[in-house]
């Protein structure tokens, strides 16, 4: 044991436990003689030495110089005793590479999102600093990145070896050859690897096609570039890298000397949001550019990455295309770039989007950034994007990768990687019935929160239908009654004209026909704007009746439609893959050994039965059960919405027509008012002129030429008291209905306040926008 034990002044390593080896190391698990902490020891290999002492020296040289998160931390080059020979030791990453990560069965159709995320930011911020301290790393790929991880559980990325780094400013050029084959620039590959093109010479750009290799292979778990036969197949490798058009990210050969299947696109096995492929696929496509006129500069790299890294995503659920979506917005975009953003991934457009978040309406087109007002979104509580148009999608299965044959023979040597693929494509099964789970969850959520907002609406326009039909019942009545006053007025001034009274100043007949006339205009202006009310009012009341049905409009609803938690189909997914998890170990060990006695023979045979019966399991439950029901989900759902979005629809009509309906009354109102201020100047200065008309003598009676008897001069005296008093009950009359016609208009003014207030209550952003105007703009 103790022979394994090397050490050097400060540090001790045990040869037995390598944590990796490279072309020119061994790389150990040590520890420091005093404080015991953790490191890692690179110790160089004989072929190491064959390099120019100058080379050698280098990667310590770069190392020294180097001082970022994101870039392995060199903590002393020492002598190994008794060799003498010089040992790097670096801090200890305890996760590995990238590539382990990468070789994990769950990543074997790239990262999840957030990881991506961290190793684009990470691995860019690690190269950021290199370039300036202008140093060229010459190998990046995934082996090259090591991943520790941090107490809260996140990783952490960091670039290390720097045996083919050195200094060169971003003009110059260098010769020698340095990189892994995969990853290699073409130009690189060209000369390196086919031998061809002596004496070209390189810049710093050949990182950046690195880079873009590596992020290619961390979205997606494979290569982008791979001819038929792998490594091997250099040419056509070439061919594919050197050809490729400009925006093409990738070129994959199936069949040996057959066609090479071209993308521009992330695979759709991609985990990626949809949204943050939009922004990887442009920057991969420029990443993996050999025209050095085409490709990206690094500022125009650390710039892209740094817009993409520093977006805040906001998860949204869009029934209508049953689909989860991760928008990722700029810190200063305002609501109507997140529409924009919605409208890029489900092709509706911002106006037709009713947005709701957590069963609120999210209304606002303010210029505000989002980032101010809206609530805190997860792929649990998303942001619900509602097409108001009853416009739905295809239902699409989340893609997951497909299960290889698996012929009856025993084979040991390619069992092992066999199971290895069917374990990783049981991998992304497993998360595309979590997703299906997620969806059919939202979706629920989604009928539920939309009915509740139909209900809503509909018990808010019952209400206001309640005022406004009050309303027009009140002015109604008060027309009436200021009508028939103004009709007596006129009667009563007729009359007394037929009378031989003769008030002072005031020419009666003429004040008679006067009012006749203010009753005539008055009254049909009036009774027209009344008639035009109460035909709306019939039609709004109509509609109201409909919009009532939405009260119940999740009535029908059956959530157990799609597969339910209670189905247990993740839970059964997990089973599934414990099992094929023991059948790939024990291909594994199978593998190792030399040759399989019968009975292991045997046990083989029934393992390849067995995967082979998994991999049907994992298909059925996820084709069969999962998908299937999702899709019917989505059927139902479709019927649901067709129906409830007219409700929506009307909904939103009847609105209109009841602030139509408001805006008549007040008009109504406000000629009530002229035509009852007409009338009751007229009263004032027939009053005036009465109250100032001699008390009727019996000489004053023969002079009028009555017929003078005591009962006709009593009757023109009553006459006139008559009239005096009717004209005293019209003006009360007239005042009871102003006062009534003020209170009616100071209520509607506070009505249509409070519904302003509404609108602007929580904040500028939630304003109602009625959908007619969301359209318009
Ligand atoms: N600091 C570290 N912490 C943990 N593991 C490490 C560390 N450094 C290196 N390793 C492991 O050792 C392996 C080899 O290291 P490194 O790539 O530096 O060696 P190399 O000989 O330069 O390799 P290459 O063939 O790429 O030139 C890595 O892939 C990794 O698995």
């Amino acid at each position: 044991m103790a022979t394994n034990v090397r050490g050097s002044p400060t540090f001790v390593w045990d040869t037995s436990k390598p944590l990796g080896q490279g072309a020119t190391s061994m790389v150990y698990m040590g520890r420091n003689k005093k404080t015991g902490d953790e490191v890692a020891v690179k110790v160089f290999n004989s072929q190491s030495y064959q390099r120019p002492f100058s080379v050698q020296r280098r990667e310590f040289e770069v190392m020294q110089k180097l001082s970022h998160e994101n870039i392995v931390k060199l903590l002393a080059i020492e002598e190994e005793s008794p060799s003498r020979a010089k040992v790097i030791v670096m801090e200890f990453c305890t996760h590995g590479t990238l590539y382990n990560l990468l070789d994990m069965a769950e990543n074997n159709f790239g990262l999840a999102e957030e990881e991506f995320l961290r190793v684009l930011a990470q691995v860019t911020a690690g190269v950021k600093h290199l370039r300036d301290n202008k140093i060229i790393h010459r190998d990046i790929k995934p082996g090259n990145i090591l991943r520790s991880v941090r107490e809260d559980g996140r990783s952490v990325f960091k670039l290390t070896d720097f045996g083919a780094a050195r200094e060169l400013e971003q003009d110059e050029e260098f010769l020698s050859l340095y990189g892994t084959d995969e990853y290699l620039h073409p130009d690189m590959y060209e000369r390196a690897v086919l031998r061809k093109s002596r004496g070209k010479q390189f810049g710093v750009y050949v990182d950046l096609w690195s880079l873009g290799v590596t992020f290619y292979h961390a979205a997606t778990g494979s290569l982008p570039f791979r001819p038929f036969g792998g490594r091997k197949n250099r040419e056509t490798m070439h061919q594919i890298t050197a050809k490729k058009e400009h925006d093409v990210i990738s070129g994959v050969q199936d069949t040996h000397g057959g066609p090479i299947r071209w993308s521009k696109d992330l695979p759709p096995t991609c985990r990626l949001s949809r949204g943050l492929k939009s922004l990887i696929t442009p920057c991969l496509a420029k990443l993996l550019e050999k025209d050095q006129n085409l490709t990206m500069t690094f500022d125009d790299f650390f710039l892209r990455v740094d817009d993409i890294a520093s977006r805040t995503p906001y998860y949204a659920f869009c029934p209508s295309s049953f689909s989860l979506l991760t928008l990722y917005a700029r810190g200063r975009d305002d609501m109507s770039q997140l529409r924009q953003l919605i409208t890029d991934q489900t092709d509706i457009p911002g106006g037709a989007q009713l947005l709701m978040v957590d069963g609120k309406e999210l209304k606002d087109e303010s210029r505000e950034p989002v980032s101010s007002y809206l609530p805190h979104v997860s792929p649990e509580h998303p942001i619900f994007v509602f097409n108001k148009l009853p416009e739905f999608k295809r239902f699409i299965k989340p893609a997951v990768g497909k299960f290889p044959d698996i012929p009856p023979e025993t084979m040991v040597d390619t069992d092992y990687p066999l199971s290895k693929k069917c374990y990783a494509v049981l991998h992304s099964v497993r998360n595309a019935v979590k997703v299906i789970l997620q969806c059919n969850n939202l979706m629920n959520m989604a009928v539920k929160m939309y009915s509740n907002h139909i209900q809503h609406k509909s018990l808010e326009m019952e209400l206001s239908m309640g005022h406004v039909m009050r309303g027009c019942s009140d002015a109604r009545s008060w027309k009436e009654h200021l009508f028939s006053s103004l009709n007596t007025q006129a009667t009563l001034l007729k009359a007394l004209s037929n009378s031989n009274v003769k008030p002072p100043g005031l020419d009666v007949m003429g004040r008679a026909n006067m009012l006749q006339t203010i009753y005539q205009t008055g009254n049909r202006e009036c009774t027209q704007v009344s008639t035009s009310i109460h035909s709306k009012l019939d039609k709004a009341v109509s509609m109201l009746e409909n919009i009532k049905v939405g009260q119940t409009a999740d009535a029908g609803w059956d959530p157990s439609v799609g597969c339910m938690p209670s189905d247990r189909c993740i839970e059964k997914m997990d089973v599934l893959i414990s099992k094929m998890h023991k059948v790939v170990l024990s291909f594994k060990e199978d593998r190792s050994r030399r040759a399989l006695n019968n009975n292991d023979e045997q046990i083989h045979r029934f393992d390849k039965n067995k995967l082979k019966e998994l991999c049907i399991t994992a298909r059925t439950l996820v084709e069969d059960h999962c998908v299937n029901r999702a899709s019917m989900l989505f059927e139902a759902y479709k019927q649901f919405y067709s129906k409830v979005v007219q409700i929506h629809d009307s909904g939103e009509r009847l609105d209109a027509l009841v602030i139509d309906i408001y805006k008549q009354q007040k008009r109504l109102c406000d000629k009530l008012k002229v035509s009852g201020k007409q009338c009751a100047a007229q009263t004032e200065s027939c009053l005036s002129a009465l109250g100032q008309t001699e008390p009727v003598t019996n000489g004053e009676v023969s002079n009028h030429g009555d017929n003078g008897t005591a009962s006709s001069l009593g009757t023109r005296q009553e006459r006139l008291d008559g009239v005096l008093d009717g004209l005293q009950l019209t003006r009360s009359s007239l005042e009871e209905v102003r006062a009534l016609l003020d209170e009616n208009t100071s209520l509607m003014e506070r009505f249509s306040s409070l519904q302003d207030q509404d609108q602007g209550e929580d904040d500028k952003s939630w304003e109602y926008v009625p959908y007619q105007e969301q359209n318009a703009r």
